[in-house]
C-alpha cells in the first residue's frame, strides 16, 4: 500500500485503548512501537495511551505525566483495596473503577444488590485532600448499581431508614431509604470543577437506565434488575423530597445512569457531564500530539458496534478526521465491516485474528502477535 505521506516521513501517533483481558493501553503502544521499528528502525513514533473514563483511565493519565497517588479505600464489598488517583498540578483524575470496578470483586463473584461505591467517594476525598481544584471523575466498568449513594456517604451524606439507621450498602438497600440528608457533604465540593467523564449517556432508571442496561453485566438477574430499578427510582424520589426538583432533573440527565448511577450522584454534587473519551483526550494532550502526527493508530480489544458509540477509538478517529489525519486501528477481534469503519473515520483495521485465527491464542500471546501486526502496518504505511 502506498505510503500516505509519499516520502517515508510518516510521524505516527499511537493512541489506542487497552485490549481488555490481554494488554494494557501502555503495552499496546509498546508492542506497536516495537513492531513498527523492526520494519523501519528510525520510525518517528509517539505513544499516547488513551482511556474513556472506565478502567485504565488513571494508568493513561500517569502515562501522560500525571503523578500516581495510592490510598487504601473500600472495595465494592467493603473490603480494603489499594486504589489510585492521578494528579498533575491541581487537576486530579479519579477513576471510580479503581475502587468500585468489576475487577475489584473476587474472581467469579458478583454482588449486584450489595456492591457499594463508598471507595469511590474516598478517592474523591483524597483528591480534595491533595489540593485538586479540577477533578476529572472517570466512570465506567463498575461492579455497582447504588446510584452513587455509597460515594455520597463517604463524602458526608446520610441515607437513613425509617428507624433513623443507615441503610445497607448497595442499590438493594436503597429500597429501605426513608430520608436523605446532604447537608453534611464536604464543603470543598462546592469549590471544585467536577467533570463527569462518562463512558455512556444513559439516564438513572427506566428501560434505558443503569439497572436495565448494565445490571446484567454485573450479575443482576431479571428480578434483581427490577428490584434495583425500583430502589433507584425510590432513592431519586427521596432525594427530590430532600433537595427539590433538580434531583429529578439530574436523574433523567445523560450520564446519570453511568457506572450504576454514580453519574447521578456526581451530578447531585455539581458535576458537569461530558463524554469520557473527549474529556480524556483533552486531559492527555491529544490535540498537540495529533498536530505533530501524519498517521494515527488507534484501537481496543474488540472493534464492534459498541466502539461506534463513543468508545475510545471512535473518539480518537473523530478528532483525527476533523484534523484531516489518516487513522488506522489495531484490535484483538474485529466485528465491524469496512463501511462501518470508514464511517467512523478508520481507514483500515488490523485484528490479531488475521495473523492467528485462534482467539484463545491471540489473547494468551497478544504482545508478540500485536508486534507482527505492527510490522505489517509498517510495511503498508511506513516503507
Ligand atoms: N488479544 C486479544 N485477541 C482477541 N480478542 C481480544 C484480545 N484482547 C481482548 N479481546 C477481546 O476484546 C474484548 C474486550 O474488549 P475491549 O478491550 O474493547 O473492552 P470493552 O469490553 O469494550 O470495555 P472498555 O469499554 O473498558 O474498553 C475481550 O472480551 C475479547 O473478546
Ligand atoms: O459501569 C457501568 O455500568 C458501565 O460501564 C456503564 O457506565
Amino acid at each position: 500500500m502506498a505510503n500516505a505521506a509519499g516520502n517515508g516521513a510518516q510521524r505516527v501517533l499511537i493512541a489506542a485503548d487497552k485490549f481488555k483481558g490481554s494488554l494494557t493501553a501502555v503495552q499496546v503502544a509498546e508492542r506497536v512501537t516495537a513492531g513498527l521499528r523492526r520494519v523501519v528502525p528510525g520510525a518517528e513514533v509517539e505513544a499516547l495511551p488513551v482511556a474513556d473514563g472506565g478502567d485504565g483511565t488513571v494508568d493513561a493519565a500517569v502515562a501522560a505525566g500525571f503523578e500516581r497517588h495510592e490510598i487504601k479505600a473500600a472495595g465494592p464489598l467493603g473490603q480494603e483495596v489499594t486504589a489510585a488517583f492521578a494528579l498533575r498540578g491541581d487537576t486530579a483524575v479519579v477513576e471510580m473503577a479503581e475502587a468500585s470496578g468489576l475487577q475489584r470483586l473476587p474472581k467469579g463473584v458478583f454482588a449486584p444488590l450489595t456492591s457499594s461505591t463508598y471507595g469511590s467517594g474516598e478517592l474523591l476525598r483524597a483528591a480534595l485532600d491533595a489540593g485538586a481544584r479540577t477533578i476529572v471523575f472517570g466512570v465506567g466498568g463498575s461492579a455497582t448499581t447504588d446510584g452513587g449513594a455509597g460515594m455520597l456517604t463517604a463524602l458526608g451524606a446520610r441515607f437513613l431508614d425509617k428507624d433513623g439507621e443507615p441503610v445497607a450498602p448497595g442499590g438493594g438497600g436503597l429500597a429501605d431509604l426513608a430520608t436523605a440528608d446532604l447537608s453534611g457533604l464536604d464543603p470543598r465540593l462546592a469549590d471544585v470543577e467536577l467533570v463527569l467523564a462518562s463512558d455512556v449517556d444513559n439516564p438513572l432508571t427506566g428501560p434505558k437506565g443503569a439497572p436495565a442496561v448494565y445490571g446484567p453485566q454485573k450479575g443482576a438477574s431479571p428480578d434483581d434488575v427490577e428490584a434495583l430499578d425500583e430502589a433507584l427510582a425510590h432513592y431519586a424520589r427521596v432525594l427530590e423530597n430532600a433537595i427539590g426538583a433538580k434531583a429529578a432533573e439530574h436523574a433523567a440527565s445523560p450520564g446519570a445512569g453511568a457506572a450504576g448511577g454514580i453519574g447521578y450522584g456526581a451530578l447531585l454534587v455539581g458535576a458537569r457531564f461530558r463524554p469520557g473519551i473527549e474529556v480524556m483526550l483533552d486531559v492527555l494532550g491529544f490535540a498537540p500530539a495529533l498536530e505533530r502526527a501524519t498517521l494515527v493508530i488507534t484501537g481496543e480489544g474488540s472493534l464492534d458496534e459498541q466502539t461506534l458509540h463513543g468508545k475510545a477509538p471512535a473518539g480518537v478517529a473523530a478528532a483525527a478526521r476533523a484534523a484531516n489525519k489518516e487513522v488506522i486501528a489495531v484490535c484483538g477481534r474485529l466485528a465491524l465491516p469496512p463501511q462501518a469503519l470508514g464511517r467512523a473515520g478508520i481507514r483500515r483495521a488490523y485484528p490479531l485474528t488475521e495473523i492467528e485465527p485462534d482467539v484463545a491464542k491471540c489473547i494468551a500471546d497478544a504482545g508478540p502477535i500485536l508486534e507482527r501486526v505492527a510490522e505489517q502496518i509498517g510495511r503498508d504505511f511506513l516503507t
